[in-house]
């Protein structure tokens, strides 16, 4: 039988909560678990994919359907763990052909207790997602095929979603750290960080590592503060500037402790502030602004964005399922970004201040690299 023959028996089942249900063959690890389910475009970096804290809770169709045959390695994790529940992909995953690799994704998965399902027609999947919006599921990998489909639509219908979700404060670090590497380079690897530059604190809501090299590879010095850092924590620092990471969950649901954190930091302090992803949103909350949850939002590479001052385009990497309600900026707020997809907002920047976020994810892993400049911009602003 050839890898990518139908199974006489299903092993794995996706199970919409308004009981659509897909059947495919499991992978990774066996068991059973709920989410909110999205789709992401990227042809590449499903390990970086799955690896991204801001993924929790959340199972991700691949559109691209070779997924798993550059393997997986260590160096192209973002967090210590996959984050993402589980996949979606077209076909099994292949034996991998790649010289960085140290092991297959199924190995992998199955180790870290991911559940994959190969088989699906994830281009009818996707349309479900665009035209639904992202739906509850629950996805189930037995090797015995024996499925009670009216326990997994329940699972899926309960399902309370990601509205209102508090999850930065699950995946963020218990302690506070310096961050010790740059961005990988080809034949040399990881850099070691310097000690002199710009100190940085960074408040961990779910930070992608390739944020924190990056931060390091425009010549800051980080340290990295856990999601409930108050104000009087940073300032033990000194730091010349803070730095807001990405993270999961509806940006709304830190209005306890984030956003009240961000208000005071800008009220008490004239540092510059760079956010990305879920820091952008929680600081366009803070400086009043609203959020809102999108349809099917934002997941792949190849997303170009404008940056209006300038009219200049780049493409960028993005994964995002709420987005900053443009419309809302105080006057003291300047729009600098917007989605040339669907318009809706990218970035932001308080008026004579340094204090900038983006929507975007100017680290990429996985993804261009055009938006680099805003790493470099934040070292400077710091350094005025
Ligand atoms: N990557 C992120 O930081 C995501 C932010 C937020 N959880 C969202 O889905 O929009």
């Amino acid at each position: 039988m050839s890898a990518h023959a139908p199974a006489a028996k299903p092993t794995a089942c996706l199970v919409l909560a308004d009981g659509t249900v897909f059947y495919g063959r499991g992978f990774g690890a066996e068991g059973r678990t709920v989410a909110e389910l999205c789709f992401n475009t990227a042809m590449t970096g499903y390990q970086e994919v799955m690896t991204d804290p801001s993924y929790a809770d959340q199972i991700v169709t691949f559109t691209f359907p070779h997924i798993g045959n550059t393997g997986v390695t260590p160096e192209d994790e973002e967090a210590a763990e996959p984050h993402a529940k589980g996949i979606v992909v077209k076909w099994d995953p292949t034996e991998p052909s790649n010289w960085r690799s140290t092991g297959t994704l199924p190995a992998w998965m199955a180790s870290t207790g991911r559940i994959g399902i190969g088989g699906i027609d994830t281009r009818r999947l996707t349309r479900t997602i665009r035209q639904q919006g992202m739906p509850h599921v629950a996805l189930e990998y037995r090797a015995d095929g024996n499925f009670d489909l009216e326990a997994l639509r329940t699972a899926a219908r309960d399902f309370t979603g990601l509205t209102g979700a508090d999850l930065a404060k699950d995946v963020t670090t218990a302690q506070t750290y310096r961050w010790q590497d740059g961005r990988w380079e080809w034949g040399t690897g990881f850099p070691a960080a310097q000690e002199d530059g710009p100190k940085v604190v960074a408040i961990d809501y779910g930070a992608k590592r390739n944020i924190l090299r990056s931060l390091v590879s425009a010549g800051c010095n980080v340290t990295v503060l856990p999601a409930n850092s108050t104000y009087d924590d940073i300032m033990a620092h000194q730091p010349d500037g803070v730095f807001l990471s990405n993270g999961p969950g509806d940006p709304e649901a830190t209005g306890e402790y984030a956003v009240p954190m961000i208000r005071d930091l800008m009220e008490k302090s004239e540092m510059p502030i760079f956010g990305i992803c879920l820091g952008h949103q929680m600081l366009a909350l803070a400086l009043g602004a609203s959020t809102v949850k999108m349809n099917h939002g934002h997941h792949g590479v190849n997303h170009p964005v404008k940056e209006i001052g300038t009219g200049k385009v780049e493409i960028t990497s993005m994964n995002h399922g709420f987005a900053v309600d443009g419309a809302t900026f105080p006057a003291n707020v300047e729009e600098t970004h917007v989605s040339l997809f669907d318009g809706t907002n990218c970035g932001l920047k308080v008026k004579d201040r340094p204090i900038f976020s983006v929507q975007q994810h100017p680290e990429a892993s996985p993804g261009p690299q055009d938006s680099f400049y805003l790493f470099e911009r934040f070292a400077q602003s710091m350094q005025a």
